[in-house]
């Protein structure tokens, strides 16, 4: 179990902290602390303020990752999905939205917009070197195997 912390912003006081909906949910769902609603035009993206900033332990990441039901029914979903929260981050998670669909999308302040999942994150030291070990893909890809 790890523990993170978060912080509620100035402002954002009425707005719920990122919250499981079922017992074992691997997101916790973010909120809009949008002021007033947001209305994405179709094909328009914005910067969505969720109210809290956190600190997690150095070895998580967080990614913020699309609502299903959100994408399914009216086209909206992260456009930099996963977006990477990184450990040392300390300023105001924000979720990236872009409506897809073909009507305008209204975001409601306190409305559940995008979920958020930490990871794992290994971390690597990265050493350069003049050949790599050989192995029988080699430099095969992109399909190189077939359909
Ligand atoms: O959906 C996102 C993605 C990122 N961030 C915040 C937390 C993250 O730690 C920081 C930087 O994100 P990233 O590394 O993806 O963006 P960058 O363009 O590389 O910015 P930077 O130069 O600040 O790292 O922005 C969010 O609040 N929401
Ligand atoms: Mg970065």
């Amino acid at each position: 179990m790890y523990r993170v912390k978060f912080k509620r912003l100035p402002g954002s006081e009425d707005i719920q902290l990122p919250q499981k909906m079922s017992e074992w949910a691997a997101g916790f769902d973010l909120h809009a602390a949008v002021q007033e609603p947001v209305t994405l035009a179709p094909g328009m993206r914005q910067l969505i303020p969720t109210g809290f900033a956190m600190a997690m332990p150095p070895e998580l990441e967080a990614q913020i990752r699309p609502r299903s039901g959100l994408a399914y029914k009216h086209g909206i979903t992260c456009l930099n999905s996963p977006g990477t929260i990184d450990a040392d981050y300390r300023g105001e998670v924000k979720v990236l939205l872009i409506n897809h669909g073909q009507e305008p999308f209204v975001i409601e302040r306190g409305e559940r917009i995008a979920q958020m999942v930490f990871q794992v994150v290994p971390h690597v030291d990265i050493e350069e070197v003049d050949e790599l070990p050989d192995t029988v893909r080699g430099e095969g890809g992109f399909g190189h195997t077939g359909k």
